[in-house]
């Protein structure tokens, strides 16, 4: 597993990106931010594509300053599978290694063991033209890790995917880079891929980073305008189990799993603070989940009211600024202020758990 450390200024036309950016051995770390930020040009500075004007890029101990491409030990993963048509699904996933000197045999065993790992031992024999997007995506992602890359680049891998087939090709990237234990650095347009996939986020704005943390933290408390933008939801952080989702302290909050997760995985449950019901004193034989917070603010959103929530004493930290929007005359009716203690409760209909980075 390879550290990586970059600290580039790269220029193209009148746009300039300067970043600094590290990603432990093993970690998955995504980077976020709106249309032009310079997302890409990050990654293509990592790649090699876009020699920097300053600074520096360090993987593993070794300076990759003037290393071609395929010299670097990264590995891309893009929207587009982008697999040789000639090659078999096999022979495409052999490619690397053999280029890397293996013999035939040696680069087939590797490439029969990647395929098992991305479910595609069936596919094996077959041309991309008789792959669907899935299919085709999942043999790409064999072929970005047979080559054991030291750092794994992924550019938007979902954004080409169909809708319905995301969550499962999203559930399988993340199994097969933690036993890779690869070090990634993912672009991404969906926060639900940097949910699931990212330990870490890092949220650039023209050419810069302006936030960067915990995914769970920095979605749950945003600094930049950006992440609040994307983090219009809230967020638990805890592991999952059959009922939804259980807190450190034991808690369950009742929800429903859109995509597979196993019992225990670390998962964060999802909700709109539009689906979540405040009461001035506890609910009784509510079927809701209920959580006791005291309230933090309340401020104007669009036509609702944003009731903030803090921690009550004794409670966990994962409370502090859950959110919950209802109408004026409900606040009026409720008739709390900020330092109350109140109660919000939510269904578990309304409640996705997702599996989540460490
Ligand atoms: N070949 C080029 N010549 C000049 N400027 C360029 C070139 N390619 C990109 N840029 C500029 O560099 C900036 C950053 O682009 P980049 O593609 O890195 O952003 P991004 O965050 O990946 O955006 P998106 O989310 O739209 O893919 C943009 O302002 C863009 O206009």
């Amino acid at each position: 597993m390879s550290r990586l450390e970059a600290d580039v200024g790269v220029r193209r036309g009148s746009f300039v990106l300067d970043v600094a950016v590290t990603v432990e051995p093993g970690e998955v770390v995504a980077v976020l931010g709106s249309n032009g930020a310079g997302k890409s040009t990050l990654l293509g500075a990592l790649a090699g594509l876009y020699p920097p004007d300053r600074g520096s890029v360090v993987l593993g101990g070794r300076a990759l300053d003037g290393v071609p491409v395929h010299r670097r030990r990264v590995g891309l993963l893009s929207q587009q599978a982008l697999l040789f048509p000639h090659l078999s699904a096999r022979d495409n996933v052999a490619f690397g290694p053999r280029s890397s000197g293996a013999g035939r045999r040696a680069a087939r065993e590797t490439a029969d063991r990647w395929l098992a790992m991305v479910d595609a031992t069936a596919l094996a024999d077959r041309r991309p033209s008789e792959l669907s997007g899935g299919q085709a995506q999942r043999i790409a992602i064999a072929r970005a890790l047979a080559c054991e890359p030291d750092l794994l680049l992924l550019d938007e891998p979902f954004a080409a995917l169909d809708v319905d087939v995301t969550p499962a090709v999203r559930s399988l990237l993340r199994r097969v880079v933690r036993v890779a234990g690869v070090t990634t650095l993912m672009v991404t347009h969906d926060v639900l891929d940097a949910v699931v996939l990212a330990d870490r986020l890092v949220v650039l704005d023209t050419g810069r980073v302006v936030e960067s943390g915990p995914t769970a933290e920095v979605l749950r408390r945003p600094r930049s305008a950006f992440a609040a933008r994307i983090a219009g939801l809230d967020l638990v952080p805890g592991r999952s189990c059959s009922e939804g989702l259980r807190t450190a302290e034991g808690r369950v909050i009742g929800g429903t799993h859109p995509e597979p997760v196993d019992d225990g995985e670390p998962a964060v449950a999802l909700f709109a603070p539009a689906s979540v019901a405040v009461f001035a004193d506890p609910p009784k034989g509510s079927p809701r989940t209920v959580l006791p917070v005291r309230l933090a603010a309340m401020e104007p959103h669009g036509e609702l009211v944003r009731l903030r929530a803090g921690v009550p004493d004794g409670g966990p930290d994962w409370v502090d600024g859950l959110a919950a929007d209802v109408t004026p005359a409900a606040v009026a009716e409720l008739g709390v202020e900020p330092g109350d203690d109140v109660w919000f409760a939510v269904k578990a209909a309304e409640v996705e758990v997702h599996p989540a980075g460490r």
